[in-house]
């Protein structure tokens, strides 16, 4: 079974929703690098909205130490996702479960970094290219996901219920992870989009 995430939650009805359609894990994204940023009292309200066993992800890219800890204290996030230039050693200086996101938009070119990241609970491929944000609604080529890394590996980037079952069948990820494909506006989850997406990903197995 593939494992969904459905990120950039800035609403709690959104979060449950997505929660009572059968997600796995929703993500907050606290960096000033995207539209869909909450702040810290959001995140934690959205957090503390959802039921057991729905994971939280705290999403950042290239954010001040402090803040991190502030949003760990704060939310209690299940997982932190870091979508920059960090290292993997200044990502584990938290003491928590990370996982980090490669750029895939340069295509092979990107591929050593998948290896720069042992310390990581799971890699997220995603369709932008390096050193610009996540969200971007682009796919990258899924032929390339690899098969023989030990990590985890959660497929990104341009996903929507019209591609998602192809997405599963060609790159065969342990998860799939969506924002723009189930919005309705930056930040704004579409009800019918999100259940559509959930459905084609249980249908894809
Ligand atoms: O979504 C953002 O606005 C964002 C901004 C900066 C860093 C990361 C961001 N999102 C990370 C995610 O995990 C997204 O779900 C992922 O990039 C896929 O997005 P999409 O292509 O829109 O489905």
């Amino acid at each position: 079974m593939t494992r969904i995430k459905c990120c950039g939650m800035t609403r709690i009805e959104d979060a449950l929703l997505a929660a009572q359609l059968g997600a796995d894990a929703i993500g907050v994204i606290l960096t000033a690098r995207s539209k869909r940023r909450v702040d810290i009292a959001q995140a934690r309200a959205i957090c503390a909205a959802l039921p057991p066993f729905v994971g939280t992800v705290a999403l950042f890219m290239d954010d001040e130490a402090a803040l991190v800890r502030e949003v760990i204290d704060a939310v209690q996030p299940d997982l932190l996702q870091f979508h920059g230039n960090e290292s993997d050693a200044w990502c584990a200086q938290f003491g928590r479960r990370y996982l980090k996101a490669i750029a895939m938009g340069d295509g092979v070119a990107a591929l050593p970094r998948l290896h720069d990241y042992p310390g990581a609970a799971a890699l997220l491929l995603d369709g932008h290219g390096l050193g610009e944000a996540g969200g971007s609604g682009k796919a990258f080529d899924w032929s390339l996901m690899p098969t023989d890394l030990k990590q985890p590996l959660i497929l990104a980037g341009g996903l929507s219920a019209e591609n998602v079952a192809a997405a599963v069948r060609i790159a065969r990820p342990w998860a799939v992870d969506v924002s723009s494909g189930i919005e309705s506006a930056p930040g704004i989850k579409d009800p019918a989009k999100m259940a559509a997406f959930v459905q084609a990903v249980r249908a894809a197995g």
